[in-house]
């Protein structure tokens, strides 16, 4: 039987689009919760293996020790007795089993951090995020900036051609996009810019 400190605990969801910082922004989390000594443990779904198959890793090479799973029920049998927060990336690969996992976690007295996108290519609520935001106890929504005008982001422009909600990837893939950028339809990158920063 798990012994758990407290007997509160919570969800907490970092959502928004592809490059607005959401997994930068749980490493942080995760690492503050390690300073406090709490006992911490990272779960991210199988297939994300992006930049690599065990670790959460961000944009920006920000990296953290993480335990693949296929799906969240997994989480159970993985759990440490001693254990007090829980991270979840890319939660929005998980099915709808997955908000119970974490009401169930932070029933037991769990600090849960999920951290997921909130919109899929065509701007659509990404399930099971809708139901995960509607329980949770903090909400964060992250924006990215806007490749194409530079004003915040909300909305992941996919640029191959797939009409299936799931396509693993990253910037060659996709780019981040304000509402007004934005086309539904898979369409070409945006061209780079020469950045001349200094002299
Ligand atoms: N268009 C963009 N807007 C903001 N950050 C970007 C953009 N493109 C790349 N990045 C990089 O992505 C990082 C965020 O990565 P990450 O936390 O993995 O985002 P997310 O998990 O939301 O996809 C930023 O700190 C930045 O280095
Ligand atoms: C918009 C959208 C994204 N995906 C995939 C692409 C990436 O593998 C992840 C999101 O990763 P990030 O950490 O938020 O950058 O989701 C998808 O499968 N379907 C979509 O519509
Ligand atoms: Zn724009």
């Amino acid at each position: 039987m798990h012994q758990f400190p407290k007997d509160i605990g919570w969800i907490e969801v970092i959502c928004g689009s592809m490059f607005s910082g959401k997994t930068e922004e749980l490493i942080r989390r995760v690492k503050r919760a390690v300073y406090g000594k709490q006992r911490v443990q990272v779960f991210k779904p199988k297939l994300d293996a992006r930049y690599d198959e065990t670790q959460v890793v961000s944009h920006s090479q920000l990296k953290l020790t993480s335990t693949p799973i296929d799906r969240a029920e997994e989480i159970f049998y993985h759990l440490s007795t001693d254990t007090q927060v829980v991270g979840i990336d890319e939660v929005q690969f998980f099915g709808k089993e997955v908000v119970q996992v974490c009401e169930a976690l932070a029933g037991k007295g769990l600090r849960v951090i999920c951290a997921g996108l909130d919109q899929d290519y065509q701007g659509r609520p990404f399930e099971p995020m809708p139901q995960l935001l509607a329980v949770a106890e903090y909400v964060t929504k992250e924006l990215a900036i806007c490749v194409v005008c530079g004003n915040p982001a909300n909305r992941s422009q996919r640029l191959v051609s797939s009409g299936e909600r799931v396509v693993v990837g990253a910037s060659e893939s996709y780019e981040a996009r304000c509402r007004k950028c934005h086309v539904a339809e898979p369409t070409e990158a945006t061209p780079p810019q020469t950045l001349k920063l200094f002299d």
